[in-house]
């Protein structure tokens, strides 16, 4: 007697609270997987029906009152396929985050998350309490073992699952991208596999949530680890896999092989995803852009016109004294490459009103970073006037670099609701705009090439205050994402004032941080929820040597 199960694998793209039309969105995938695939049952993501994470969503009664509410909305509208989904259930016991097997109408099974993850992005154990006890449920002869994501990063789980006679794990995901890792967690789930000898069904979600952005990539290994079957990243999807057993035998017949993006494609695609689903979800009808010639704004504006289109992106040269011809001319070649609005609006007379309101009070000072603040907060205000104006949200252009040593001015180019490459370090920016380049040339050659300048003096340079990039970069790698001991970083061959600039910087600038748009993350470290740090501190770390 054999036995089979055609699952359909459902990464959908769901809005963090947004119960009412998540469940809509896995009706209609219920639906197509049902009609289109001929599936007996689809698999859905981690707590699918709020989107994950809740965060202090958790906290409110009334969201759980509606997510059961809407769950059983869900059981009784579905029919002729069974689901498999994630959400939280609050118990007498405590808040839960479950997995459950939705068969004929009703909630047939029930798994409780065991292993909540608490580290970096993670804060689970703020909100929920671990479950203890493997879930097996018979499903058209052959045992699925329920499982939740952290649960196949650790020991324990999974072999109790299997231990309980899981003959495939259903393992449902909110994992969130960073570089690398796709392979990094393909490792974990293959090796798993591999262990325990069993098969294993990773869904993992999809979209962007605030900072992070999930990748989907879901995916299914045989019981070596081996994968037989990878959806796509960073889209929507929905795909099936047979799974038979005949005897003692099981095999399964995947239907997708998506091949890896490469890296810059990978965190590019990342970075447009991100900001499409922030300005989307937030309901913007699209974003304004100081375009400046330099390189941050450059990439920035191809990233908004990939994730929004052309359409709903407008640009505003803002030129002043110190702009140079070159600036205006990129600027402008590379918004007509893009065929998007392209406003000029001169800060000369704002700067020149604001000068000399202030002339009394400045009497006998000397030109300082006070009048080259003024310039970029007279492009901040008329960002955010336009924005006003046409409903259109600013995305600020501060890189990671920058935003490590605070090299931005406060309520000046740090303005914006969203920032594409905050997480971006400068050396990077380079070359994810080269990679840009090489789908279709829309970043003027010359923008990649010239030396940075913020150009709010004649002739400045960013090397004149920063130690050159490829210099900084690896320093703040290595302090701000690996917590490097300034020690380790000289005895690694950086010269030692530079190390005791950078890290200076870094410490005193928390400040702006604290006061930063948020941005997408595509490190394993980012600024937020990611690093710390409190911004009145009297640690010097540099004073250990
Ligand atoms: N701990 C603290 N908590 C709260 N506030 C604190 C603070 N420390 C200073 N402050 C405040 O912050 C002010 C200083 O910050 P801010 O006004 O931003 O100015 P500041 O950091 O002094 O200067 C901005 C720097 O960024 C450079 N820049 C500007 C624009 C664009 C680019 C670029 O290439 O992209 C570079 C510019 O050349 C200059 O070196 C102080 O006057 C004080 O009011
Ligand atoms: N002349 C300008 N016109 C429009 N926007 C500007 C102008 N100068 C600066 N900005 C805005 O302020 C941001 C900070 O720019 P700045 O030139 O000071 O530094 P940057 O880090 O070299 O950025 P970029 O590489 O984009 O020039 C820019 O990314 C841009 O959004
Ligand atoms: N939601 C989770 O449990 C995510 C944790 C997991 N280690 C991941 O990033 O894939």
């Amino acid at each position: 007697m054999s036995s089979e199960i055609n699952i359909g694998l459902a990464q959908i793209n769901v809005t963090v609270g947004g119960i009412e039309q998540n469940v809509d969105h896995i009706i209609d995938f219920a639906r197509r997987a049902r009609d289109e695939l001929a599936c007996d049952l689809m698999v859905c993501s981690e707590l699918v029906l709020t989107g994950y994470p809740p965060e202090d969503l958790l906290l409110r009664s009334g969201f759980n009152t509606r997510v059961q509410q809407q769950l059983q909305r869900l059981c009784e509208t579905v029919e002729g396929i069974d689901l498999i989904v994630g959400y939280p259930k609050k118990t007498a016991a405590g808040l839960y985050n479950m997995c459950a097997l939705i068969r004929d109408g009703r909630i047939d099974a029930e798994y409780a998350k065991i292993k909540l993850p608490n580290y970096s992005v993670f804060d689970e154990k703020r909100y929920f309490e671990p479950g203890e006890i493997a879930c097996v449920v018979e499903y058209k002869g052959i045992n699925l073992g329920l499982t939740v994501c952290e649960d196949i990063w650790h020991d324990g789980p999974i072999e109790a699952a299997v231990a309980e006679g899981a003959e495939v794990i259903i393992n449902i995901n909110g994992s969130p991208y960073h570089s690398n890792k796709i392979p990094e967690r393909r490792a974990v789930v293959c090796a798993r596999a591999n262990a325990t000898q069993t098969p294993v069904v990773y869904v993992n979600q999809i979209g962007g949530q605030d900072e992070l952005v999930f990748d989907g990539a879901s995916f299914v290994t045989d019981k070596n680890g081996a994968v037989i079957h990878q959806m796509a990243s960073f889209e929507e999807g929905l795909s099936s896999v047979v799974v038979v057993r005949d005897q003692a035998e099981l095999t399964l017949t995947g239907s997708e092989m998506e091949p890896e993006l490469e890296p810059l494609a990978s965190i590019y695609n990342a970075l447009v995803l991100g900001v499409r689903d922030y300005v989307q979800k937030n309901g913007f009808s699209g974003v304004v852009i100081g375009l400046s010639g330099g390189i941050d704004s450059a990439l920035t504006t191809t990233i908004a016109v990939d994730a929004l289109g052309a359409d709903n992106v407008d640009v505003i040269m803002m030129p002043f004294r110190y702009t140079s011809d070159i600036s205006k001319e990129d600027a402008y070649a590379e918004a007509k490459a893009l065929g998007i609005q392209y406003h000029v609006i001169s800060i000369e007379p704002m700067y020149d009103a604001f000068m000399q309101q202030l002339a009394p009070v400045f009497e006998g000072t000397e030109q300082d970073t006070t009048e080259e603040n003024i310039q970029a907060r007279c492009r901040g205000l008329t960002l955010m006037a336009y924005s006003n104006k046409t409903g259109r949200m600013v995305l600020t252009t501060g890189n990671k670099s920058e935003m490590s040593v605070g090299y931005a001015t406060l309520y000046g180019d740090m303005v914006g609701g969203y920032n594409a490459i905050k997480d971006v370090p400068k050396v990077l920016v380079y070359e994810l705009a080269k990679y840009r380049n090489t789908v279709s040339q829309v970043i003027p050659e010359r923008v990649i090439t010239r030396e940075p300048s913020a150009e709010l003096r004649p002739d400045q340079i960013d090397s004149d205050s920063l130690p050159p990039y490829e210099i900084l970069d690896p320093i703040l790698e290595l302090y701000v994402e690996q917590d490097c001991p300034p020690a380790e970083i000289v005895a690694k061959g950086f010269a030692r004032e530079y190390v005791t600039q950078v890290i200076r910087m870094v410490d005193r600038n928390e400040y702006k941080r604290r006061q930063a748009a948020p941005g997408v993350r595509i490190t394993k470290r980012a600024f937020g929820r990611d690093r710390r740090y409190p911004i009145t501190s009297g640690f010097r770390p540099e004073v250990d040597w």
